[in-house]
Order: structure tokens, then sequence, then C-alpha cells
């Protein structure tokens, strides 16, 4: 007789603890915005280089249905001078109410503005976590361990969530090394593992899908965001609910990277996919 896998009970289906591990989906609230609940939400990003400029950008979106808001803060020019970010971020909490930001220096190792020190880079995601006007801060997964530790805590001693990222801008990685990179950030403590990928043909696209699938359904127990980017991979951006990928980046004027959707469309189709589902 085949010994019986570990993973399965005696008559091959998924064994109780796999069962009870895949259902335990915890969402992750922010203000009133429960990600990894129904509809991917939308997440508008700020790419303005001046104060003036990323007010403005913010007084738009405003009106518009984003339901988080990205700022980009490797854009902005006084982003080394933490009393002037402080005072900008304070000014766009204003702006935005009771909209969640999320403060992101996406560095130039992963397709950002400008390089940092990881020293810097650490003390800059802590200092906009203690601040209390940011509700969730990116981290890239691989600044290493224990930076990225480093932030995840302080980010939690103060009521802050962590999504931590990696982005490939030239390819698409195999689906086991995209799987086992999110499974790293959610080891890392991370509340939400991100992934964006950059497809050099429609597979590459399926690849990024698949991943995202097995993550979400055998993996995860928090809410994860996949994208494969540019025009080939733009119908990853809006399939999210049905493969398991819980938001998705729309712009508003500028995109911050390749294939993002103007957000009207997005809203478009992100209710037409929710109703027939
Ligand atoms: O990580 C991401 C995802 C993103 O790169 C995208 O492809 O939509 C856009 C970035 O602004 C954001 O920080």
């Amino acid at each position: 007789m085949k010994p019986v896998p570990e993973q399965n009970d005696r008559c091959g289906f998924p064994s109780k603890e796999v069962i009870e591990r895949n259902s335990i989906m915890n969402t992750v609230k922010v203000r009133n915005i429960e990600i990894g609940a129904g509809i991917p939400k939308i997440c508008v990003p700020i790419v303005g280089v001046t104060r003036e400029e990323i007010l403005a950008a913010a007084e738009t979106i405003k009106s518009t249905k984003a339901d988080v808001v990205e700022w980009r803060v490797d854009w902005y020019e006084d982003i080394f001078d933490f009393a002037k970010t402080e005072e900008t971020m304070k000014a766009l909490r204003e702006v935005l109410g009771e909209t969640p930001i999320l403060f992101t220096f996406r560095t130039s190792k992963e397709g950002g503005e400008k390089s940092i020190e990881t020293e810097t880079y650490v003390e800059l995601n802590q200092n906009a976590a203690k601040t209390g006007l940011v509700d969730l801060v990116d981290v890239e997964a691989f600044t290493g361990d224990d930076a990225v530790k480093a932030v995840v805590e302080t980010a939690h001693a103060n009521g802050v969530k962590v999504i931590a990222s990696n982005h490939d801008f030239h390819k698409t990685p195999a689906k086991d090394e995209i799987v086992s990179r999110l499974r790293k950030m959610q080891e890392l403590g991370a509340d939400i593992p991100k992934i964006a990928v950059m497809p050099q043909n429609k597979k590459d696209v399926l690849t990024l899908l698949s991943a995202t699938e097995e993550m979400a359904s055998e993996y995860a127990d928090r809410p994860i965001i996949t994208m494969s980017m540019s025009g080939t991979g733009v119908i990853s951006r809006l399939c999210g609910e049905v493969f398991g990928s819980a938001l998705t980046f729309g712009a508003v004027g500028k995109v911050s990277a390749p294939g993002q959707m103007g957000i009207e469309d997005l809203t478009t189709v992100l209710g037409l996919l929710h109703k027939s589902l």
C-alpha cells in the first residue's frame, strides 16, 4: 500500500490541518478599508516632486474612488530632510482625511527614483511609522532580513501595517521562485507580501497568475498583492479577485509603473468582474 502523504487524509483529501490552515485568511484593516475582502482595493500613487505637486495630486485623487493613496517619496525633492518630509506628510493627511496612506520609498535598485543607504532607508521608514500620519509602509523584502525586521517591529509598535515588496522590471522569475519570495515576506512578518514582475511574453503573465493562485490558496494566511507589469500584463491588474491579489494600483494622471490603468476604467472592470463571480 502506498504511504499516505502527510498533507492528505486516508482518502487522499487535504487533511483537516491543511483545510483549516487554508481557510484562515486574515484581512488587513486600515482605517475604513479592509484589504483582502471582496473587490480588490485600488491604490493610487502620487509621484510629485515638489510639495505643491504632491498636494495638488492629493486634491485630485480625493474626488476619485481611490481606496488607498501611495506616496512615492522617492520622487519627493526634500525626502532626505525629515522635518520637511513630516510637514508635507501632515499636509497630505489633512487633504486626504480618512483615506489610508501608504509610505513608499522605492529604491533605484527596484525601479525607483533615488538610491539610498540601507541604514538611512530603515531609519526613514521607522520615522515615517512613528509620526502616526501614515497607515502603511512599504519595505523592500530583499533589503536584508535584519533591516526588514527592524522596520516591521517599529511599524507594528506604532500601529502601522507593512507591505513587503519585490520588483523585477526585466523578467518574470519561475513560479516556485515567486511563491518562495512571497512566503519569505510572510515569514519576515509583513502584513501584506507584494511582488511586481515584468513579462517578456504572455506565458510569463500566466506564470505570475499561477504563482498568485498557489500562494493565496496554499500558503498565505494574509492578503497578498501581485502584478505583471506593462500592457502584456495588464490583465493581472484586473483579475485579482479571481486569482487572489487583494489590491491593484491604478493611476490618476501620471502612472508610477508600466501598465497601470486609469482609476475610472479600473473601477468599472473590477466591479463588472465582481458582479459575475
Ligand atoms: O510596488 C508597487 C507596484 C507598482 O510597481 C506597480 O507595478 O503598479 C507601482 C508602485 O508605485 C508600487 O510601489
